[in-house]
Parts: structure tokens; C-alpha cells; sequence
């Protein structure tokens, strides 16, 4: 509600400005959670070429906060997005500029490299990311939360790789992220090269959301709840999981395992390690511990 929104910004005050943009909507409904909602329902949350810019500078300014420890994306209105804003496209990535092939093509590869960048923030961002998605999740929206690390819908859900409809070889991210998400390379396939739309229960059988929710409100508490758990561990053991996770995701054991002795050689010397051993031995929760700022 607006009075709920009017006193989450308050919070923000108190704590440390966020900035505004035009495409998202930056609250903090706790001091170390912070919800990154799409917002433009009018245009069921298509994703125009303020979008495009503004999630790299949203997530790296909360890569860069100190005071967040778990980000919730969702979307405002009716659905979760529509995908790519089929008006702002034309004027983007369908009239290069360039005064012969080669230059037109290289200005295109930077279009391109750019439009990626907008969710491989999201991979890089060491903070875990929830995406909780209502209604429909459609082109974009797909290469979006394949970015993210943990996947909530709600029963009214679809899901569609919408891309070949348009005409277009998907690519800012689900070709590569959605095979390493779901297990069956044969219905990755099926869905890409069909544009067919896959409702919220196959969604979850398949893997590509853990948790259905009846309705959005259901599924905004628990992913809120979820964010509080994930808030309230230690932030150096947080998002070293992350960032090895992800790290293992595109390498062999035996590097990830490289990888990750190289980490804990320094992140092991963390006095999270005897504060949450020590609580653990009271049998208290990590809730009750105070950890220093990452
Ligand atoms: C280098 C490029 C990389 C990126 C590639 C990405 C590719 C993709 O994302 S492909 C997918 C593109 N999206 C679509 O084809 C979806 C089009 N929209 C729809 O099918 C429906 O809108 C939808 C089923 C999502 C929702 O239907 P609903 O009845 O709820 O809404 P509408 O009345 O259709 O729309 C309401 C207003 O929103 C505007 N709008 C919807 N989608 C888009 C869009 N993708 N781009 C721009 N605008 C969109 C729609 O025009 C309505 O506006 P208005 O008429 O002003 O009320």
C-alpha cells in the first residue's frame, strides 16, 4: 500500500539513500533486504531502454552496499514482464548506426554485449538474488530470472522463451543460463525453439522454480521470509556460496575445489566463523548474532 511504501522510504533515509530510477521501483522492507520491483505496469513491466541501463547501475550500486545482504526482484501490476519493450526495440537494436557492414555489425555487438550485461549484473552481484515471479514471465523476463539464484512463482505463473516469435535467436542469457537450470536439455529444446508457454506446475517439476505460491501476496511473505533467513547468516559465508556456486557452475570439480581453497584461505580468518560456531554451541540462531558489515 502506499502508506506501507511511504514508510519504507523512511527506513531508507534513515540508513543509506537508494537512488530512483524511471524503469524500478528501490525499497527496503528490512535494513539488509532490498526489493528491486520492475515498474512500468501499465506496460506490464516491458523492458525499455531505461530498463536496460538502469538494472546494471541498481545492482551495482547494491553490489556496493554495504547494509544489503539479500536482494527480492519482482514486478509491479499484473505480471511479472512482458519481455523486451517491442516499441523501444525499433528505435535500439533494429536502426544501427554505421556507414558500411563492418561498422554497422560492430555497433550492433556493442548493443548486444550491453543488453547482456543487464542480467549478468544480477550473476555478479555477490548478494543472493530471489526473483519471485506472478503471471506471465515472458522473453526477457526468462533470460532475467535465469540470472538469478533462487526462482518462486505463483500458480498462475507461465513462462515462455519467447524470442523465436520475434524472430530473434534469444540472446542475452537464456540459451546458456536456462540448460545449466533445468536438467532436460531435450525440453530446454523444446521450449526455445517452440516459443511454447510452460505453466507454473511443469515450472516447478522441471526445476526451474523450487517453491509455488497460491497467490502473490503468499509468495512476496515467504520470499521476504526466505530473505530474512538468508540475511540474518553470516554475510562473508553468504556470499562466498554464492560466488562459488556460481563459480562451480562453469567449471570442473577439481577447479571449483581450487577455487574455493583459494577463497576460504582468506575468508576463513573471518570472526563470523567463532561467533556463529559459538552461538551454535548455546543453541541459539544465527539471528542472534551481530555480524560486521561486508
Ligand atoms: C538485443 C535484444 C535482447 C532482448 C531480447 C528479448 C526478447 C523478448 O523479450 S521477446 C518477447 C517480447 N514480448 C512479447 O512478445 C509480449 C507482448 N505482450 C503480450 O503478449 C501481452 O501484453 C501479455 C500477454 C504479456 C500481457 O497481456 P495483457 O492483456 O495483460 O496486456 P496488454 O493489454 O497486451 O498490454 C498492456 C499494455 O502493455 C503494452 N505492452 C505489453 N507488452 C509489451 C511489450 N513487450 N512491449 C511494449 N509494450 C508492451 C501494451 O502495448 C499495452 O499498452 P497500451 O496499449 O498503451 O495500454
Amino acid at each position: 500500500t502506499a502508506v506501507q511504501k511511504k514508510q519504507r522510504g523512511f527506513r531508507c533515509c534513515a540508513l543509506r539513500a537508494m537512488s530512483s530510477y524511471s524503469s524500478l521501483l528501490l525499497s527496503r522492507p528490512s535494513p539488509t533486504v532490498t526489493h528491486v520491483e520492475l515498474n512500468r505496469p501499465d506496460k506490464r513491466n516491458a523492458m525499455n531502454r531505461a530498463f536496460w541501463s538502469e538494472m546494471v547501475s541498481c545492482f551495482t550500486e547494491i553490489s556496493d552496499d554495504p547494509e544489503c545482504r539479500v536482494v527480492l526482484v519482482s514486478g509491479a501490476g499484473k505480471i511479472f514482464t512482458a519481455g523486451i519493450d517491442l516499441m523501444d526495440m525499433a528505435s535500439d537494436v533494429l536502426q544501427p548506426e554505421g556507414d558500411d557492414t563492418a561498422r554497422i555489425s560492430w555497433n550492433i555487438r556493442k548493443i548486444i554485449s550491453k543488453y547482456q550485461e543487464t542480467f549478468s549484473v544480477i550473476e555478479k552481484c555477490p548478494k543472493p538474488v530471489i526473483v519471485a515471479v506472478h503471471g506471465a514471465c515472458v522473453g526477457g523476463g526468462v533470460d532475467l530470472i535465469t540470472a538469478c539464484d533462487i526462482r518462486l512463482c505463483t500458480q498462475d505463473a507461465w513462462f515462455q522463451v519467447k524470442e523465436v516469435d520475434i524472430g530473434l535467436a534469444a540472446d542475452v542469457g537464456t540459451l546458456q543460463r536456462l540448460p545449466k537450470v533445468i536438467g532436460s536439455r531435450s525440453l530446454v529444446n523444446e521450449l526455445a525453439l517452440t516459443a511454447r508457454k510452460m505453466y507454473a506446475d511443469e515450472a516447478r517439476d522441471c526445476g526451474l522454480v523450487s517453491r509455488l505460491f497460491v497467490n502473490k501476496e503468499a509468495m512476496m511473505a515467504a520470499a521476504l521470509e526466505m530473505a530474512g533467513q538468508i540475511a540474518a547468516r553470516s554475510p562473508v559465508a553468504v556470499q562466498g556460496t554464492k560466488v562459488n556456486l556460481v563459480y562451480s557452475r562453469d567449471h570442473s570439480v577439481q577447479e571449483g575445489l581450487n577455487y574455493m581453497t583459494a577463497w576460504n584461505m582468506s575468508m576463513l580468518q573471518t570472526q563470523d566463523v567463532m561467533k556463529s560456531a559459538q552461538a551454535s554451541m548455546e543453541k541459539k540462531g544465527p539471528e542472534s548474532i551481530t555480524f560486521s558489515k561486508l
